[in-house]
């Protein structure tokens, strides 16, 4: 079974409304720029690749109707600046914002406003290609350098948030890695933590491993030092929001606890991300910004509240792993590389941000 977090047709978006999961599922139609920022708000759509591939793919549906009329190329820039402000930390939307609007630019030195559109919607319509394309290089570099370090035997690996086929185009990055281990006959088990508040782990890495029949054991984030030491872990392996230049890494908030327990354990930690997660105009990850969410929710799941009222509470959604934490290496579509190696191996591979 393959889950289809995106749905796109000839002039037609639709998201699987992921707050709804696992219990029911609820296309959405995407009718444009503001339906999608809304729902990358809302977390309805949500992981960085996808937010990137859901904000442009609602511009490529308002243009194909012909919006922007004679100027598309302004309602492409103030669009796409939209979208970006939804959710700042994840890159992969300013990334894609940043390119076609540089891209829109120079088509309209030579094109009318017609083929304009028309060369910016097949820029937007082959990012859903490209991203899983890219997932399933990570998730083969991923498997194989984990394997490399235990030549025979199967491997447990423990995982956090939701970084599949519902947080990306399909196949997914971290969770990639986990899928490539599984197709080679050489994952024992992955262990997923629940990832409060938003449960990306218990309602959604653990519908996809339940889906696609992928051996897997849900835990809290307070069980992780303790499946590290009594499970035979042999790889932490997390996704990314953002990797700055150094290597440092933001993503869900957890990550950089395990990355600590792994070291403790020594457990090889891997982030695993497209090149597009990025950012080496940042030097270090004091100048990530980080998004802070709602108190409602850490203070009630579902609706039902489940804290003291009155309560005061701190709610980012994302953390920074420094890079000297990350052991095991960065992932990406061009290979692994160490945080040290990161910055010269994306050199002039990526467009400056
Ligand atoms: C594949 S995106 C990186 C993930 O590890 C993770 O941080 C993530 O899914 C993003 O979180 P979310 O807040 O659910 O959008």
């Amino acid at each position: 079974m393959t889950l289809e977090a995106i749905r796109y047709g000839t002039g037609s978006l639709q998201i699987l409304n992921q707050l709804l999961l696992p219990h029911q599922t609820v296309y959405e139609e995407i009718r444009g720029v503001q339906a999608a920022y809304e729902a990358i708000k809302a977390m309805k759509v949500r992981g960085a690749p996808a937010i990137a591939i859901v904000g442009c793919l609602s511009l490529a549906v308002e243009l194909r109707a012909g919006a922007g009329g004679d100027d598309p190329v302004t309602f492409i820039r103030e669009s796409l600046c939209h979208l970006t402000s939804a959710r700042p930390t994840a890159v992969n939307m300013g990334r894609a914002a940043r390119e076609l609007i540089e891209f829109a630019e120079n088509e309209s030195m030579e094109k009318n406003s017609e083929q304009l559109r028309e060369s910016v919607i097949a820029w937007i319509e082959d990012m859903l290609q490209r991203d899983v394309n890219d997932n399933k290089k990570i998730g083969n570099y991923g498997a194989q350098h984990i394997l490399s370090g235990v030549p025979r035997d199967s491997v447990s690996v423990l995982t956090h948030c939701n970084t599949g086929s519902l947080a990306t185009a399909g196949y997914g990055t971290a969770l990639g890695v986990v899928r490539s281990l599984h197709a080679l006959g050489r994952l024992k088990r992955v262990y997923c933590t629940e990832t409060r508040p938003y449960n990306q782990g218990s309602r959604l890495t653990a519908y996809e491993a339940v889906a696609e029949g992928i051996p897997a054991t849900l835990i809290t984030d307070s069980m992780a030092a303790l499946t590290m030491r009594e499970m035979a872990i042999s790889a932490v392996v997390v996704g990314a929001d953002r990797v700055v230049a150094n290597g440092d890494t933001a993503n869900k908030v957890g990550t950089y606890q395990l990355a600590i327990a792994a070291k403790h354990h020594g457990i090889p930690f891997y982030v695993a991300a497209p090149s597009t997660s990025c950012d080496l105009s940042l030097e270090s990850g004091r100048d990530i910004i980080i998004e802070v969410r709602p108190p409602e929710e850490l203070t009630s799941i579902n609706g039902l509240p489940i804290a003291a009222p009155g309560i005061e509470v701190w709610n980012p959604a994302f953390d920074v792993t420094p890079h000297q934490l990350i052991t095991g290496g960065i992932i990406t579509e061009l290979g692994v590389f160490l945080p040290s190696e990161l910055q010269a191996a994306l050199t002039g591979r990526l467009t400056a941000l």
